[in-house]
């Protein structure tokens, strides 16, 4: 199996951050093989829980569509059950899409929280529904409408935001950065979060920028699209459901809190999904739902590509 330090230091940067890191980061460009080492491939001793069990509770009565292209993409990605916990109308949404989905509550190996929410137009019960998510202990992918609460979470945490996102995480925090800053040099910004709030940063962008939080762990991962088709509306949303599904199938090896595994899972989800994306443009638009829809293959392409 090839090894993550395989591909190289593509940049060596050594700054003076305007926030507090002195981490000198190398940076490697995940490749094919590195993504293969991470996807599970089920044996004959699985069974449904075996596999692992993905919770989401994601999209709002404003935003129902995330929920499905995010429920939809982690069905793709292959994982034993999705439990979709939401309110009413992307739940029912969900269901249409997706009768494979179990709405009823029951423990999960993961958590994928916050797409398709709006922060400040959560109620109470929401809220502490995803308060109560990040207090089980179980890893965690957080997304859009629930960045505020990462202050409040574990250490096997990822998160997803894109540049406008991590520039208000950084502002709640009493820092004002602008989202350009961050989209300029997105490699110091994702390592100085990682440090910052003790959580794997998955940093959107044409470039997606992987960094753990551990000053021992000091390789930071790359993801560079091959086009810019995938900049479309709910497209972030299908990769948090790709990567709710890595997490929860990864969940035995996650036991050790080994923050470089959730490098690995959150650099192998962009991975799959700018490859997914590649794969359903063939070089002409696309939408968020053909990106989902190409999941599947696309991973059955990836392991045929496997020497093992
Ligand atoms: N199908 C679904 O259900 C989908 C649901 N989604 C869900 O929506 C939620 C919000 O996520 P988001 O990333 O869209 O918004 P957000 O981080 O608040 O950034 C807003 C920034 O954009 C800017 N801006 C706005 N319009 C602009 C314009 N025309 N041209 C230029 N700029 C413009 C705006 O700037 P402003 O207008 O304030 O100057 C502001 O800076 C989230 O929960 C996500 O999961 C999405 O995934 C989509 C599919
Ligand atoms: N210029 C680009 N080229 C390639 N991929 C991009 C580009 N811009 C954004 N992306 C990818 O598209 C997705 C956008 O996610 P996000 O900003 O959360 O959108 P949404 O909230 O609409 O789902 C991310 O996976 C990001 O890496």
């Amino acid at each position: 199996m090839q090894s993550i330090y395989r591909g190289a230091v593509s940049d060596r940067t050594e700054r003076t951050p305007t926030q507090p890191t002195d981490r000198t980061a190398d940076t490697i460009e995940w490749t094919a093989a590195d993504a293969v080492s991470v996807i599970r491939v089920p044996r004959a001793s699985d069974d449904k829980y075996r596999r692992g069990v993905l919770g989401i509770r994601t999209g709002s009565n404003t935003f129902p569509g995330a929920a499905v292209l995010g429920v939809d993409a982690a069905a793709r990605t292959g994982v034993g059950m999705i439990r979709y916990l939401g309110p009413e109308v992307p739940t029912t949404l969900v269901l249409q899409r997706r009768p494979e989905i179990v709405t009823a509550q029951g423990r999960v190996q993961a958590w994928l929280l916050g797409s398709g929410m709006d922060a400040e137009q959560r109620t109470d019960a929401e809220t502490s529904l995803v308060r109560s998510a990040l207090g089980e202990g179980v890893p965690c992918v957080i997304d859009a409408g629930a960045l505020d609460l990462v202050p409040e979470s574990g250490a096997r945490t990822i998160i997803t935001p894109h540049a406008g996102e991590l520039a208000s995480l950084w502002g709640r925090a009493g820092v004002t950065v602008e989202r350009s800053s961050i989209s300029d040099d997105p490699v110091h910004w994702a390592t100085a979060t990682a440090e910052r709030f003790g959580v794997t940063v998955l940093l959107k962008g044409a470039r997606t920028i992987i960094a753990g939080p551990t000053t021992s762990a000091t390789i930071v991962i790359s993801v560079t699209a091959a086009s810019s088709w995938a900049a479309t509306a709910g497209s972030g949303d299908v990769l948090g459901g790709i990567l709710g599904a890595l997490l929860a199938t990864n969940a035995p090896f996650l036991a050790d809190e080994s923050t470089d595994i959730l490098s690995r899972v959150a650099a192998t989800a962009a991975y799959v999904h700018q490859a997914a994306s590649t794969r359903a443009s063939g070089g002409g638009p696309i939408t968020a739902l053909d990106i989902a829809e190409s999941v599947g293959v696309t991973i059955a392409e990836l392991l045929g590509q496997d020497s093992r």
